[in-house]
């Protein structure tokens, strides 16, 4: 890649570089990384905030509206590049979105992206993948304080963590291919924890849900149960980091997965959302749940025959449902520093300023269209 003067060279293409993750790897590349002439941006749907970045600078910034489920858009993107950040994927838990086109922007638009780089001949492929590839599982297990090495059986059933799971493992497998030109494919996957911050829709849902309560959410998981979390900043680090690395160490790093972390506290999901929301004025009514377990999952079920009845009329797509309640309800956090030893990856947000930044963030929606 460039030399030592650090002239600007490389070219990286991000994909889903205008979703909540993608803004802030497209940002964090062009504040962080001094090596960049070009970046291009690929997304079935263009954000506003590309034309402020396309004005002449130190580095190009090209948009491209384009699909991943499109072999030949992918390829014509990813033609020239010398780093792929394959972002883009259809996130949906809430049953917005049917399970084949799940399967097909998740599953089939990855091996779209690494047939692009054998074909094309780019080198350096990194996939976001998610901590729902371990759990956690179909069964309820907790995950508690893992690594990427503990032992967990991870099962599932639902589409979203089916496809995450089956994406990375191509990911992985791709490594080593040989890309056009005769050099080996360095492949690797980050699996970020629940990620919040600035332009996180769910945290912007409860927010209003809070508002249309008067101010007031009510508990509904146990505040035993830890639900890892990681600061959107620090995840788009770590793929500034692992991008910028993965030549220099691709012996090291190529077929490997790292969990995305910081040092956000251990805390249940509504605990740690109120980190945020309390300070905006908003209250959790109850030291424990307020319904019993067995009663919400039977709201849960109802929740999602109604959607199963309703779809061929209207889209009810509620936020409780037996996945997410499950998910709520099941300890799943990591403790582990392989992205520190093998790329020297550190937090580059504090807790401290994490917070203050999403708290401000959520302060700025009070009067806004949202
Ligand atoms: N939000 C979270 O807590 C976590 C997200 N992830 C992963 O991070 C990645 C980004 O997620 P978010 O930013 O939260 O989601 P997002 O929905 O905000 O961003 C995804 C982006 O991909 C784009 N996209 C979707 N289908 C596409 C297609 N067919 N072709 C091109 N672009 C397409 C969307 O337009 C969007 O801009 C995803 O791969 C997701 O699986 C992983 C762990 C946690
Ligand atoms: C009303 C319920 C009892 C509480 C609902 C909370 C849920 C909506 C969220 C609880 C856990 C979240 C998921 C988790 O953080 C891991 C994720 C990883 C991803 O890759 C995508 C997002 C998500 C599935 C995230 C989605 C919302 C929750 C299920």
């Amino acid at each position: 890649m460039a030399g030592p003067a650090q002239v600007p060279t490389l070219v990286y293409l991000v994909t889903g570089g205008c979703g909540f993750l993608g803004e802030h790897i497209v940002r964090m590349l062009l504040e962080r990384e001094p090596r960049l002439r070009e970046l291009r941006v690929f997304d079935l749907h263009l954000s506003s905030w590309l034309e402020e970045l396309k004005t002449p600078g130190p580095v190009q910034v090209t948009a491209i509206q384009g699909d991943v489920t499109q072999a030949h858009e992918v390829a014509a993107a990813v033609a020239g590049s010398h780093v792929v950040i394959h972002t883009a994927g259809l996130v949906d838990v809430l049953g917005k979105a049917s399970p084949k086109a799940i399967h097909k922007v998740n599953v089939q638009g990855t091996q779209n992206v690494i047939e692009a780089c054998i074909q094309t001949g780019t080198q350096f492929l990194v996939y976001t993948s998610s901590m729902e590839v371990v759990g956690p599982n179909v069964k309820g297990h907790p995950f508690y304080r893992g690594n990427e090495d503990t032992p967990y059986e991870a099962v599932h059933r639902h589409p979203y963590p089916c496809s995450k799971a089956l994406a990375e493992k191509l990911v992985l497998e791709a490594n080593g291919r040989k890309v056009n030109g005769g050099l080996p494919l360095v492949t690797c996957a980050l699996r970020p924890m629940g990620i919040y911050g600035e332009g996180h829709q769910i945290m912007r849902d409860f927010y209003n849900q809070g508002l249309r309560f008067g101010g007031r959410l009510f508990r509904a998981v146990p505040a035993s149960v830890e639900h890892g979390r990681v600061y959107v900043g620090n995840v788009a680090w770590m793929h500034v980091l692992v991008a910028r690395e993965l030549e220099q160490r691709a012996a090291l790093m190529g077929g490997q997965v790292y969990f995305c972390y910081d040092k956000s506290p251990y805390k249940s999901y509504e605990d740690f959302n109120m980190e945020f929301l309390g300070p905006c004025g908003l209250r959790l009514i109850g030291t424990h749940p307020l319904l019993p377990y067995w009663l919400l999952m039977l709201l849960a079920t109802l929740n999602a025959l109604l959607q199963w009845l309703l779809h061929p009329l209207v889209l009810y797509t509620p936020l409780l449902n037996p996945y997410t309640l499950a998910m709520a309800n099941t300890t799943f956090t990591v403790s582990t520093n392989k992205a520190q030893r093998h790329f020297g990856y550190k937090p580059l947000f504090s807790w401290e300023e994490s917070k203050a930044r999403t708290i401000h963030w959520v302060q700025a929606l009070e009067g806004s269209a949202w």
